[in-house]
């Protein structure tokens, strides 16, 4: 077992029945919805939302019961990958494009797992370039206020047309060489009009489960949330 599905498949151990459940995004996400469609498959009676268009996709083919936002106000736990985590449960994530819908998602759960393999973990983030969701009106304009900021911003590209969230918007991924503090670029990212999301998650994660490639996984609980 590759450690992206180690992690995941711990995480899913903590969905009980009767639970609402939000579905990450990506490549370690998909272990974790698999193994869910495996427990559903076996009785498991849950709820689930999901992030983006792929993994809505790869719930239904799983016989994952889906409902719509407005049937729930809140989730119990969702589980979902990142780019990078750091000790204190900052996190980097958008490198899928779904941040903006994993954010809600993540914010209407009370409980927030992160699942991830170790290559994730970092002292300070930064290495991995921040993706910003961005409207596409005046993205330009929105492009140099990003820039002013200390990074270099740069438009994701899907082949020969420029990447589309599944909102219909831009991502600027925004490399800097380091990020000093999380909490004060968070503030100046939502400054600028034309952002619509960051992919900083602060003070959102409860718990990070982190495969490791020797198969032992290794657990970091939020220091700041109780
Ligand atoms: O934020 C995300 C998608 O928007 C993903 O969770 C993040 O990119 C990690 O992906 P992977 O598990 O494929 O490494």
């Amino acid at each position: 077992m590759n450690a992206k599905q180690l992690a995941a498949e711990a995480a899913v151990e903590y969905v009980q029945e009767g639970m609402k459940v939000g579905l990450g995004t990506g490549s370690t996400a998909y272990w974790a919805i698999r193994k869910l469609g495996e427990r559903v498959a076996e009785g498991l009676n849950i709820t689930a939302v999901a992030t983006s268009r792929a993994s809505e996709q790869q719930a239904r083919e799983l016989g994952i019961p889906l409902v719509s936002f407005g049937e729930i106000d809140r989730l119990d736990v969702t589980i979902d990958g990142a780019d990078e985590l750091d000790g204190d449960l900052q996190l980097i994530k958008g490198g899928g494009g779904a941040l903006l819908r994993e954010k809600i998602v993540a914010k209407g759960s009370d409980r927030m797992i992160v699942i991830a393999d170790e290559t994730k973990v970092v002292r300070t983030l930064g290495k991995f370039p921040l993706p910003v969701e961005i409207v596409p009106f005046a993205w330009e304009w929105t492009v140099a206020d990003l820039a002013k900021l200390g990074c270099v911003p740069e438009l994701r590209r899907d082949g020969a047309n420029l990447y589309k969230s599944d909102n219909g918007n831009y991502i600027a991924d925004c490399r800097f060489e380091i990020i000093t503090s999380a909490p004060e670029l968070a503030l100046a990212l939502h400054s600028i009009p034309g952002v619509v999301e960051h992919g900083l998650f602060l003070g959102i994660a409860d718990m990070a489960i982190v495969g490791k490639n020797d198969g032992s996984l290794e657990v970091i609980s939020s220091k700041t949330k109780p």
